[in-house]
């Protein structure tokens, strides 16, 4: 299995359980949306699959590897095979954005390639296919400060998809995009998993996008799993229990219409 939670639970260190008994197993090549309400427990279960966080409780393993028992270099060598698309991405705003998109492979090159690539871009043919397949081929040697947040994000893109890894996370990948680029970029991510027999995570807002791009949808709802299913078996019912909010006074708008018990189609 390229990832498998088992009963996996993570506290933040102010005491604020994000996540309870999470079960989740991803053969290679699957490909799953992670939706929910806000504080659901998304971009913490991403940053645990990413290993910046490791869980309070439970067992994770990705990419047949435990990483709460490695350390140093060896959970070095395990980051770098795990490309993790953030929301906002972390673009130094002076830098290039053909440096910007090389980045992806500096935990796997040798620090001297490393620091030569910083300031003298090595593979500049490789980022253009990279941001080619993103839209963006005239803009190599723009500053990344003057891109939209649109354009940032699918640089951002470019960067993990450059980076080459062998399982795949995304947090909010197509937010600051417009409906055409965001179907546009999530039909791209799809096709490049299942080229490169990918595991594909990404939590996403959007219910019809999850719905329409992946085949696999797990709901979450405070910190735990609430369903896990096959996209074309999620009703309505699923989902208006999945965002129910008693806190909002106007009541919780269903995020479709139709009848509840019916799986949910997306054209
Ligand atoms: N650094 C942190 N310190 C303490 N608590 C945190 C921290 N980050 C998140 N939390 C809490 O953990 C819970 C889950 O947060 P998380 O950011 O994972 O949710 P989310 O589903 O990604 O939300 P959103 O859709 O709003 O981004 C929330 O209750 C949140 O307040």
């Amino acid at each position: 299995m390229s990832v498998r939670l088992s009963g996996v639970g993570y506290v933040h260190p102010n005491g604020q359980t994000a996540l309870q008994a999470v079960d989740l197993t991803l053969a290679p090549g699957e490909q799953v949306a992670i939706i929910g309400p806000s504080g659901a427990g998304k971009t913490t279960l991403l940053r645990l699959l990413a290993t910046s966080l490791l869980p309070s409780s439970g067992e994770l393993d990705l990419l047949n590897q435990r990483p709460a028992r490695l350390r140093g270099g060896a959970l070095r060598r395990l980051r770098s095979r795990i490309g993790l698309i953030h929301q906002s991405p972390p673009l130094p705003p002076r830098q290039r954005v053909v440096t910007a998109v090389l980045a992806g492979r500096l935990g796997q090159w040798s620090l001297l390639r490393a620091l030569v690539s910083l300031c003298y871009p090595l593979d500049i043919p490789g980022a253009r296919q990279e941001l080619a397949r993103l839209d963006l081929a005239d803009r190599v040697f723009e500053r990344c400060d003057q891109l939209s947040g649109g354009q940032q994000q699918r640089v951002g893109i470019a960067r993990t998809l450059y980076q080459r890894p062998d399982l795949l996370l995304a947090d909010e990948p197509v937010s600051a995009m417009d409906p055409v680029l965001a179907d546009h970029t999530l039909s791209l991510l799809g096709e490049v998993a299942r080229e490169r027999q990918l595991p594909l995570i990404a939590s996403l807002h959007a219910v019809d996008l999850a719905l329409k791009h992946f085949p696999r949808i797990v709901g979450l709802r405070a910190g735990k799993v609430l369903f896990d299913k096959p996209a074309d078996e999620v009703s309505e019912q699923d989902l208006t229990a999945l965002y129910a909010n008693s806190t909002l006074s106007a009541g919780t708008p269903r995020p479709l219409s139709g009848d509840p018990a019916r799986p949910v189609r997306c054209l």
